[in-house]
């Protein structure tokens, strides 16, 4: 099984105001096509490892290594380009401008990589929207789509670089159960169809238990 993501013996304290040990000795692997969530009470550390995984944070210790190369130690500029064509990114809130065409809005983390014509970007970014059933609203404002269409759009975008694995935290947080089902069954085809991984921070109960695996934290550390 091939993995793309392996966290090993991660631990993360934060220094202020108190020293306070937030991420416990945390080790886990996701393989490729995989789609695991992580569950946990507020306050254990998912965001705080969500950030480390992304490579956002690098003050932390154990290693972390992103299709079996070592990522921990390289420097800002090179994790960037590290985070930009591999990595994949949904939040709960979509952080689309809105003044922006949904397509532009889907080709620009393309752009910011700059490796293909701006002809090339718009063919990938159409084919995006394509498998998200959404190629219609490519003309339209990112502000004239509906909360459920705007949260598709950013899934296309985070998959405009093809990325190895897409992180998400809270994906579904701020959608109806009609449009979380819609956002879980477009992941649940990408893992099986695309072969993409997918860590996925949720509260959500219903969603974690249909995917594959459920990571669940206690306290900073990983309980099962
Ligand atoms: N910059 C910081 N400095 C000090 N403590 C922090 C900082 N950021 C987060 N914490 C603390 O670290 C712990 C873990 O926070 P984190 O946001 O990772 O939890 P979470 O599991 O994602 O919670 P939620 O489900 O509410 O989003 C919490 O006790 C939080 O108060």
């Amino acid at each position: 099984m091939e993995t793309v993501l392996e966290a090993k013996n991660i631990n993360k304290y934060f220094k202020k105001p108190v020293s306070f040990h937030v991420l416990k000795d945390i080790s886990f692997k996701i393989n490729k096509g995989e789609f695991v969530s992580i569950m946990g009470k507020s306050g254990c550390g998912k965001s705080t490892l969500l950030y480390i995984l992304s490579t956002m944070d690098t003050e932390y210790e154990g290693e972390l290594y992103l299709n079996n190369e070592l990522i921990t130690g390289d420097s800002r500029q090179k994790l960037t380009v590290i985070r930009n064509k591999h990595i994949g990114f949904v939040f709960q809130f979509h952080y689309l401008l809105s003044e922006f065409t949904v397509l532009e809005n889907v080709m620009l983390p393309a752009k910011k990589l700059g490796e293909k014509s701006i002809k090339a970007i718009e063919k990938d970014a159409l084919e995006k929207l394509r498998i998200l059933n959404i190629e219609h609203l490519a003309h339209k404002r990112a502000s004239q789509v509906s909360g459920g269409e705007k949260q598709r759009v950013a899934i296309a975008r985070a998959l405009i670089n093809n990325p190895s694995i897409i992180m998400g935290d809270e994906p579904t947080g701020n959608l109806d159960s009609h449009n979380a089902d819609n956002v879980f069954n477009i992941f649940k085809k990408l893992s099986v169809e695309e072969n993409l991984s997918l860590l996925i921070v949720t509260h959500d109960e219903d969603f974690a238990k249909r995917t594959d695996r459920i990571i669940t934290m206690e306290d900073g550390k990983i309980i099962s």
